[in-house]
């Protein structure tokens, strides 16, 4: 039987993407397959800017989950008393630990299922939401989702090559870090010349939520 490295597991509203504002709780998995998460190997990570620590188990509700069973009764107290619970599975890079076996926990406590993902692992069948971020210099595999939320300016990945791919909504979200101030502007720039994507702004860092 499957067990599961957690970094961390919270309650909060989604602060990115299509379904922006929506109360869920985050399921955020250790390990990631672009980069080992130490500073001193970002320079030469595939992902070289993201804004996550996802190293260790040791965040709320981190740990090492046994089993399916285990992780999703942690996921249902922490959503609470509330009909409709909505969990967003991401990371570190949560497809290399979602298995069948969770999909099914998650769905037996009435989940709806959404995943934040660098699409270069294949998706177990039954999630309900997948958010597809591709990173320039990595092999995308998983071609078709729901929203594909491109993280911009990244040199090198052409958004008009991506427009092809199976996604009901196309996103960029500006680059968070030191020059995310020109990175909004030229988001900006592009959605306005390019209206098949739209802007996503991560919300959560704006009004000061997790
Ligand atoms: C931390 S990642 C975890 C999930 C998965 N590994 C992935 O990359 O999609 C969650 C989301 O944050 C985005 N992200 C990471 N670093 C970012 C940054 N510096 N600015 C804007 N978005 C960022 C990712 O592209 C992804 O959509
Ligand atoms: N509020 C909130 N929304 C998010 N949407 C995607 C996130 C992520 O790190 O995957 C994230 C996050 O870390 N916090
Ligand atoms: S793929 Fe996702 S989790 Fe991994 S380093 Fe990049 S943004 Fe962070
Ligand atoms: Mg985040």
């Amino acid at each position: 039987m499957a067990s599961y490295a957690v970094k961390e597991m919270f309650l909060t509203l989604q602060g990115e993407g299509v379904q922006v504002g929506r109360r869920a709780v985050f399921l955020r998995f250790a390990g990631c397959n672009l980069w080992t998460g130490r500073e001193e190997d970002r320079a030469t990570a595939v992902c070289t800017f993201c804004d996550t620590d996802f190293v260790g188990l040791d965040g709320d509700h981190g740990g090492r989950y046994p089993d399916a069973d285990a992780l999703a009764d942690r996921a249902a107290a922490l959503w609470g008393d509330f009909p409709e619970p909505f969990v967003v599975m991401t990371g570190g890079e949560p497809l290399l630990q979602i298995d069948a076996a969770l999909v099914a926990a998650l769905k037996a406590r009435g989940f709806e299922m959404a995943v934040e993902t660098n699409g270069t692992q294949p998706a177990p069948d039954g999630i309900d939401w997948i958010c597809v971020s591709p990173k320039q210099g990595s092999d995308v595999v998983l071609r078709r989702g729901n929203e594909l939320k491109l993280v911009w300016p990244q040199p090198g990945l052409d958004p008009d090559e991506l427009a092809g791919w199976d996604f009901d909504h196309f996103l960029l979200q500006p680059m968070d870090g030191p020059n995310l101030s020109s990175a909004r502007e030229a988001a900006i720039r592009f959605v306005l010349e390019h209206p098949r994507w739209r802007l996503s702004t991560q919300t959560h860092k704006v009004v000061g939520i997790r």
